[in-house]
């Protein structure tokens, strides 16, 4: 069995870690850290996890860490993961990072986007950016983790094929993005308090978000030439779930028809990407819970526009699941070891 460890299983895309691999046939739970609960049960902080057997919360010593598992996990705050992941690493440890810290080639970037210090460049350069559907060979071969951000990872998975093509125009990229309140973590703030989000809906971060040079920088990199896109996110009252939608001007006559194939065809044996039939409208609820990525492909023939809407489950395929997916490519097991869960509906 494969030694697991997770640091952050107090919070949301922590303890959804164990909800997948507590079922994993190849798997153990093996350590949970705590920066704030350490010797603490987890079901102390989750009792919907009361008689469940896990390890209880122990404190986070990287040297420790190293030398008791096989992988670890670090569902931690931007900034956590570039302070603990070297000592994980020069043990030998494969590391998982949820956070943004290793996901931006370039530190400085980072910097500008995060607001906090880099990790290493020698760190950057080793770390796979895992959009496990797109870059499985690397993630297969790497120690080093930088799991895609929630919004990414819907935006990529829509919009790769299109920007391999060449069909659209590279810098006319504009996604319109919409996420539920549990992307934004357990922690308690007034931009979440329920009171103020409830019926309502409101875009954040307007031409600013941390995302925006992620997606450009992984888009451009599978496109193999510089890609521009305008990203707004959204926030709504709802508990999880992300929709894109996004539009690119085609800039040769193709039809609904050539965009369907061309994505059934990219898509092919993947088991997490369902291209759904031509005219579907996905909508959150149909992955609710699963580590599925559902796609549908709308041509405008009076603008010239195509349209892409991508679902994900945003603490799924946005988070755990994509991480418990690399973790299964790495370590050799079937890439859906833990993840055949199918969507909780209604
Ligand atoms: N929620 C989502 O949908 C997604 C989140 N992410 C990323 O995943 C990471 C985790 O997100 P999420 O689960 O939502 O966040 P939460 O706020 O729900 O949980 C984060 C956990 O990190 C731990 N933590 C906080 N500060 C420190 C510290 N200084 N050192 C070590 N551990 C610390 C806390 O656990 P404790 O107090 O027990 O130490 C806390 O429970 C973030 O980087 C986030 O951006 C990525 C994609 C989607
Ligand atoms: C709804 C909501 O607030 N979502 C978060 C997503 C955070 C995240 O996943 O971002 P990093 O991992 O890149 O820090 C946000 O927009 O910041």
């Amino acid at each position: 069995m494969i030694r697991v460890g997770i640091v952050g299983a107090t919070g949301y895309s922590g303890v959804e870690l164990i909800r997948f691999l507590a079922g994993h046939p190849h798997v153990q739970v093996a350590h949970l850290y705590s920066s704030s609960a350490e010797g603490e049960s987890l079901a102390s902080v989750f009792p919907h996890l009361h008689a469940h057997p896990l390890p209880a919360l122990a404190k986070i010593d990287a040297e420790q860490m190293g030398a008791e598992n096989d992988v670890v996990f670090l569902a931690t705050p931007a900034g956590v993961s570039a302070e603990l992941s070297p000592a994980l690493l020069q043990h030998g440890t494969k590391v998982i990072d949820l956070s943004g810290d290793f996901r931006l080639r370039s530190g400085e970037t980072y910097q500008n986007w995060y607001k906090k210090k880099p990790a290493g460049d020698e760190w950057l350069q080793q770390a796979v950016y895992g959009l496990s559907e797109w870059n499985g060979t690397e993630v297969a071969a790497a120690k080093l983790i930088a799991n895609p951000g929630c919004y990414p990872t819907a935006t990529l998975l829509g919009l790769i094929p299109l920007a391999k093509s060449g069909w659209v125009h590279s810098k006319s990229w504009i996604v319109d993005a919409k996420s539920g309140v549990s992307g934004a973590g357990r922690g308690v703030s007034l931009g979440v308090h329920y009171s103020e989000i409830n019926e309502s809906i409101h875009a954040y971060k307007v031409a600013g978000h941390q995302h925006t040079p992620e997606i450009e920088q992984e888009l451009g990199r599978q496109a193999g030439m510089e890609q521009l896109v305008q990203f707004t996110p959204h926030l709504v009252p709802m508990t999880r779930g992300i929709l894109v939608t996004a539009y690119g001007q085609l800039e040769k006559k193709v039809s609904a028809a050539d965009v369907q194939e061309l994505y059934e065809s990219a898509y092919e044996g993947k088991p997490f990407v369902r291209v759904r039939p031509p005219g579907s409208h996905p909508r959150t609820k149909e992955v609710y819970g699963s580590n599925y990525c559902d796609i549908a492909l709308h041509v405008d023939e009076r603008t010239g526009r195509v349209i892409v809407l991508s679902v994900i489950d945003n603490v799924v395929k946005g988070a755990a699941g994509q991480a418990v997916q690399n973790m299964n490519l790495m370590f050799g097991l079937p890439e859906t070891a833990g993840l055949s869960l199918v969507p909780l509906f209604p």
